[in-house]
């Protein structure tokens, strides 16, 4: 099985990369905004799609439109671990994933994987005016994005089990009184550390919190080259990690 790797240069690129190799896979290429030939890193995503069953996307939002065009059209599978989006960037994947399998993740890591379903149930469970909810996120200083993809997952997930819609209720501009059923965001960024996330609950008696902790990046690496595996050869559509970690 050939894999390609989007943002091979990166952080988690580079591991993605290591990881296809220790798990005897092909590691077709990459690519990267500098071309690399005696590495097979190239810059046109279509040039990368052309040699690889499936390429994993660890890249940048900026790059999602031109890749959802070449992946789309060169028939490769497509797991996409990038976070930050637009709307240009939503519609591309959306549209992409009508032509070939598309895994998105914003976290990659098993452990996180479980909690998404767990602020699921709390969420259903737990009701919006009794139970404020905020999400805090913390990561490196290199990271662009915040809040973080998956804490907006987090809080996709727990609106999904209030039965609401997470654009109606998030509250990232925290200046004035917080909002009846507000799903509330919190982000730092200090040093080298690789993702925590927090989801707290809190009544007027009790607080619950749900934690993660990823202390090895190495753990996002791991879940998506399982990802990739798994969806090579699979039908078109939107998949997550719940098809390879269950839930
Ligand atoms: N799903 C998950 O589990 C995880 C997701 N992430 C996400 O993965 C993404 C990458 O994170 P990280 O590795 O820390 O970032 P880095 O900045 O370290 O790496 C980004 C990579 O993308 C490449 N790149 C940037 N812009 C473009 C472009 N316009 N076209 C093509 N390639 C481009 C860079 O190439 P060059 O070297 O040439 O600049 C580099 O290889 C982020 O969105 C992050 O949030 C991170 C960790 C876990
Ligand atoms: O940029 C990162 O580093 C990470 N990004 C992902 C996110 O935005 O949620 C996942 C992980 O927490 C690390």
């Amino acid at each position: 099985m050939r894999i390609g790797i989007a943002g091979i240069t990166g952080r988690l690129g580079t591991l993605c990369a290591e990881e296809v190799r220790s798990a005897g896979l092909d590691l077709a290429g990459g690519l990267a905004r500098q071309s690399d030939p005696q590495h097979h890193i190239v810059t046109d995503p279509s040039e990368l799609a052309a040699c690889c069953d499936v390429v994993i996307d660890v890249s940048s939002p900026a790059a999602t439109v031109a890749n959802a065009r070449a992946f789309a059209q060169a028939g490769c599978g497509w797991v996409i671990g990038t976070t930050g989006f637009d709307e240009a960037a939503e519609q591309a994947i959306l549209e992409a994933a009508t032509q070939i399998p598309v895994l998105r993740a914003a976290n990659f890591a098993p452990g996180l994987t479980m909690l998404l379903d767990l602020a699921r149930q709390l969420g259903a469970k737990l009701p919006s005016d009794e139970y404020d909810a905020e999400i805090l996120e913390t990561h490196h200083r290199q990271k662009r994005d915040a809040p973080s993809g998956t804490a907006l997952a987090i809080g996709a997930c727990l609106a999904e089990g209030r039965g609401v819609a997470l654009k109606d209720v998030a509250e990232t501009d925290r200046s004035g009184l917080r909002g009846e059923g507000a799903i509330g965001f919190a982000s730092l960024r200090a040093g080298q550390i690789v993702g925590e996330h927090s989801l707290i609950l809190t009544s007027g008696t009790e607080q619950i919190t749900l934690s993660h902790r990823a202390f090895d990046r190495r753990v996002f690496a791991q879940g998506a080259v399982k990802a990739a595996r798994w969806l090579a050869g699979k039908p078109a559509g939107c998949y997550d990690m719940t098809e390879i970690f269950g839930a």
